[in-house]
């Protein structure tokens, strides 16, 4: 946040959409109406005429008769109705009551809504009622609300400027609003600012009249050097989604607060390049390559979403270096990518790509030839990982007798056999399936050699990464008939987008199964990805939680109510001690700290005292060696 506060100007905030997020008439519609057959119709009407005297479409006195002409409400609905406006106070006015608390005196609600509900809410953000300018209802005997009074300036059209002008304020005035009305008082020169404010709603006609537009309250404070409770406004960050994840991601960081901007496909290099500057947040999956001349690029870049298992496509060292923490999705697509293994085994087993062509072909060609059960037969696994050992499970149960090969120590499950070599697996297993990682070293684990290991007739399969195999050996050994058959979804070069023709030595054979990258492409994977990945994001944003980073040192934090200071620096030794030194010699008590290192970079939590100067700040950023430093909050 910016260091130097300003004095606080005098703030008009209107009430409902802005104060809170929804309309109170509307709600309290709902509410009245709640047992009646009518509710939706009503409520309806209602809404329309709210949004059409927002807008400034209908002279607001005459909306405001007309809606409570339709509203059937009583005395006993309102503290229904306060109770549920106390629970829908916008985001980041609820985030920032402190401010409120801070600032009594210079925060006045002008509202054309009614005191009855405008107080309580407020009241709770220490908003005085004399500070609240509203309509009043009136009732009649038997306490049904019949309408307003008609005294009150705020039930007239222009009723907003009338009422500011009454208050004489003096220095400047800013007001924030959703409503035409609001705006009105900047265009009578009552006020020297109008906010939009456009966190729960944005009217285009509104919109197109201020001098500033919010997307949040957190935003109107930070311009203003105002004391907030981020760090930084959500609506700041920007987060790029690069080759269509599910909508889920984008909908949750959305809801977040942040700019999501997407791109369908993927980006190359120069493309990357081009676009990454001002990006806070890169989401991708498996396709784009995040190199270090793109991390070059990146100057506002804090974190890196994988929407997927591999992240073998991010030079993650040189984003540790960058300070730049990368999650994936471990196991949201797991058994995705195990079904389709399945699967493949079994159609190839039955040679049913081969018959399959034949028949579109207008053939018939009904023979046992080549044609196995699986039953007996022996699987091998190489990469007993999440994926391999899932697969070994669910292989088991149909009757293969499984064995695996992984160069770690692995948890060998139910009846399945370690083998000591790949050469071991290979001389015996009439299926080969490939689940290792795509690391650099694993380029072209499969060529000539391998293949010739196999048995005669044995069948392959690759759905881990494409450079694991040497394509062009694959295809001579399908070819030659040393192998009966194979399944395939990824490739060395994949297309960038759907329009791209597959060139492909597999293309043509026979009893060759071919797939664009599918394995975890299904409803369930994609939706559990897209809600796994921008949840570590946020965590990592908001907490400096790294649990699960795939490079960053993993720690899981503890909420505490202080401020964080996050802090990355190079491994070297000392940094610990510097940054201590600086919060000593500040007089700042640390409540809670937490460091883990790697071979590259060190991470540091600090949890202190609410309490301090900016410049603190300013002494912690300089600590040589530093490669990020945040306020969390
Ligand atoms: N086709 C698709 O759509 C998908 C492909 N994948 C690929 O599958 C790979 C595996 O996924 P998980 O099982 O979740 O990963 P994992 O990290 O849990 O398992 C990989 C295993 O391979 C082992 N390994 C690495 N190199 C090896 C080698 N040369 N020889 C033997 N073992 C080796 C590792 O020790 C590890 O146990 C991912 O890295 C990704 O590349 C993942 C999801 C979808
Ligand atoms: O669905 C994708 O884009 C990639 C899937 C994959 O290969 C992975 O999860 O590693």
């Amino acid at each position: 946040m910016p260091d130097q506060p300003t004095p606080l100007p005098y703030l008009i905030i209107d009430f409902d959409s802005t104060f809170t997020q929804v309309e109170g008439l509307d709600e309290l519609a709902d509410i009245a109406l709640e047992n009646s057959p009518e509710r939706e119709k009503i409520v309806g009407q209602i809404r329309a005429l709210t949004d059409r005297g927002m807008s400034g479409e209908l002279g607001f006195a005459e909306s405001l008769k007309q809606r409570l002409a339709l509203l059937p409400a009583r005395r006993e609905h309102l503290p229904l109705l306060v109770e549920r406006l106390q629970g829908k106070v916008s985001e980041s006015i609820r985030r920032n009551r402190s401010f409120f608390e801070q600032f009594p005196g210079r925060v006045y609600i002008v509202s054309s809504g009614f005191r009855e509900f405008i107080e309580p809410v407020v009241g709770e953000f220490g908003i005085a009622p004399e500070f609240v300018l509203a309509n009043t209802f009136t009732f009649d005997k038997d306490d049904h609300i019949t309408g307003f009074d008609p005294d009150n300036v705020l039930s007239r059209d222009g009723g907003k400027i009338e009422q500011l002008r009454r208050l004489h304020l003096t220095g400047p005035v800013y007001v924030l609003g959703d409503g035409y009305t609001d705006y009105q008082m900047r265009e009578a020169g009552l006020a020297d600012r109008f906010y939009a404010f456009t966190e729960n709603v944005a009217r285009p006609a509104v919109v197109a009249q201020a001098d500033k537009v919010l997307p949040s309250f957190d935003e109107f404070l930070y311009q203003n050097k105002l004391p907030m409770s981020l760090s930084y406004p959500k609506n700041r960050i920007k987060v790029l989604l690069l080759e269509n994840p599910d909508p889920r991601a984008a909908e949750l960081l959305r809801q977040e607060g942040y700019q999501v901007e997407l791109v369908p496909g993927g980006l190359d290099e120069d493309e990357l390049v081009e676009r990454i500057e001002g990006v806070s947040l890169l989401g991708i999956r498996s396709k784009t390559q995040v190199t270090a001349r793109v991390l070059e690029a990146a100057n506002r870049l804090i974190g890196i979403g994988a929407f997927c298992i591999g992240t073998n496509q991010i030079d993650l060292t040189e984003c540790l270096k960058k300070g730049v923490a990368v999650f994936n999705a471990p196991f949201s697509n797991t058994r995705s990518v195990v079904e389709l293994a399945l699967g493949e085994i079994l159609l190839l087993a039955r040679r049913v790509p081969e018959k399959n062509a034949l028949m579109h072909a207008g053939k018939w060609d009904k023979s046992a030839g080549g044609a196995f059960e699986v039953r007996g037969k022996k699987l091998g696994i190489v990469g007993y990982g999440n994926i391999g050992s899932q697969l070994s499970v669910v292989a088991e149960a149909i009757g293969l007798q499984v064995f695996y090969f992984d160069i770690a120590e692995k948890l060998q499950l139910g009846n399945a056999t370690r083998c000591r070599t790949l050469a071991e697996l290979l001389a015996q297993a009439d299926i080969v399936t490939l689940h290792v990682d795509g690391r650099p070293e694993n380029t072209n684990l499969f060529g000539a050699e391998e293949f010739a290991r196999m048995k005669p007739g044995a069948l392959f399969l690759n759905n881990a990464r494409g450079p694991v195999v040497d394509v062009p050996a694959l295809a001579a050994a399908l070819r030659s008939g040393h192998l009966d058959g194979a399944a395939v979804d990824v490739f060395p070069y994949e297309p960038k987008t759907n329009d791209e023709p597959f060139e492909s030595e597999l293309r043509g054979l026979p009893n060759v199964l071919l797939t664009p990258h599918i394995g975890g492409s299904t409803a369930e994977a994609q939706r559990n990805i897209a809600e796994f990945v921008p949840e570590r994001l946020m965590q990592y944003i908001n907490t400096g939680n790294t649990q699960q980073s795939v490079n960053f040192p993993n720690i899981q934090l503890p909420e505490q109510a202080a401020h964080r200071l996050m802090h990355i620096h190079h491994n070297v030794p000392g940094v610990l001690a510097q940054i201590n030194q600086v919060l000593a010699a500040h007089s700042v008590n640390i409540l809670g700290q937490y460091l883990k290192t790697n071979e590259h970079i060190g991470y540091v939590i600090t949890d202190v005292d609410k309490q301090y100067e900016p410049a603190l700040i300013e002494k912690l950023r300089e600590i040589e060696h530093t490669i990020k430093f945040r306020v969390l909050y």
